[in-house]
């Protein structure tokens, strides 16, 4: 199997440099394109994979092409790829909140898988969730399922309107806890430590909080209960939290990212997307 990743930034490099260091693929079998001239010298500096900077020397030979630009590039995108493409190939977009039938008009295609990813794929912990057009096979889906693995972990989902959800969650969620994380960088300098020693408290707790969570069936809340004793300092931070309503405005937060994902979904129906 031939697969093109289009787009050699944050994502599609992640996916190309995870699928790279598997065993997905043989050697030879993985291309990257970049319309960036800088961005294909750091790609062809990995040594990793064929680089091209012409759709017309690697679109034709591939399988499956991963679509890894963004949202508002997809419409000028689409239009240069569909002379070129044919109704076998599977495209695997994992642009934010465009739809496949946007992406089957587009390029004229048939096989579409949209996927949407999170940026820990950088560090094989990624979350992706994806879907797939009627005309996917099981069999290709499995493929597909296998390919994002190489990033971390997947779901797949039956509707492209959970696909926006999830990007409400997963998708944009790695920036909320960098949020949170932040916010205790700030009280903790406040409070007179050093960068240093307060990346170090910070970041061991999300790191120590997170392994707890992960290897148990405890909810957080289940987790909340074993920190917090009876009148006790995490139940001050706990009860100052609940009174400034923080649940409340993190639920809010995250489908605020959902509703921009299915608003994207919308732009880029057929035109060039408005922001992205
Ligand atoms: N960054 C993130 O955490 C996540 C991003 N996404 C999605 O991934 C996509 C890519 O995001 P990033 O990697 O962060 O963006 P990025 O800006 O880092 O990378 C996009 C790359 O596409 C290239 N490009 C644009 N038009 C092109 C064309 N016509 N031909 C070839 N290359 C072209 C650009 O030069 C750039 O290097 C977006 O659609 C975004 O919605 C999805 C999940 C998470
Ligand atoms: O912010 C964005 O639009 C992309 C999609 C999910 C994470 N980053």
């Amino acid at each position: 199997m031939n697969v093109l990743v289009i787009g050699g930034g944050n994502m599609g490099m992640t996916y190309a440099e995870a699928i790279a260091k598997s065993n997905f693929l043989t050697a030879g079998s993985l291309m990257i394109i970049d319309q960036s001239k800088e961005k294909r010298d750091e790609l062809r500096a990995t040594g990793l994979f064929e680089v091209h900077d012409q759709l017309d020397t690697c679109l034709s030979r591939a399988d499956v092409v991963l679509i890894a630009v963004k949202p508002v590039h997809a419409a000028a995108l689409m239009k240069e790829m569909k002379p070129l493409i044919s109704t076998e190939q599977l495209f695997v977009s994992i642009m934010a909140g465009v739809t496949i039938d946007t992406i089957k008009q587009g390029l004229d295609a048939v096989k579409v898988v949209r996927a949407m990813p999170n940026l820990p794929a950088q560090v094989g912990l990624g979350m992706t969730s994806f879907t797939g057009s009627d005309e996917v096979s099981r069999l290709e889906l499995a493929a597909i399922e296998q390919l994002l693995d190489t990033t971390g972990r997947s779901i797949n989902l039956t509707s492209e309107s959970e696909i926006d959800a999830s990007t409400g969650i997963s998708g944009s969620g790695p920036a909320y806890i960098f949020y949170f994380m932040q916010a205790m960088m700030d009280a903790a300098l406040k409070m007179g430590f050093d960068q240093h020693d307060a990346r170090l408290l910070v970041g061991q707790t999300f790191a120590g909080a997170v392994e707890l969570f992960n290897e148990s069936t405890l909810s957080p809340e289940d987790w909340m209960e074993r920190v917090a004793s009876k009148g006790g300092t995490t139940r001050a931070a706990l009860d100052s939290m609940d009174e400034n309503n923080v649940n409340a405005l993190i639920q809010e937060a995250a489908y605020a990212a959902f509703r921009r994902a299915e608003e994207l979904g919308k732009q880029t129906k057929g035109t060039e997307a408005k922001d992205g």
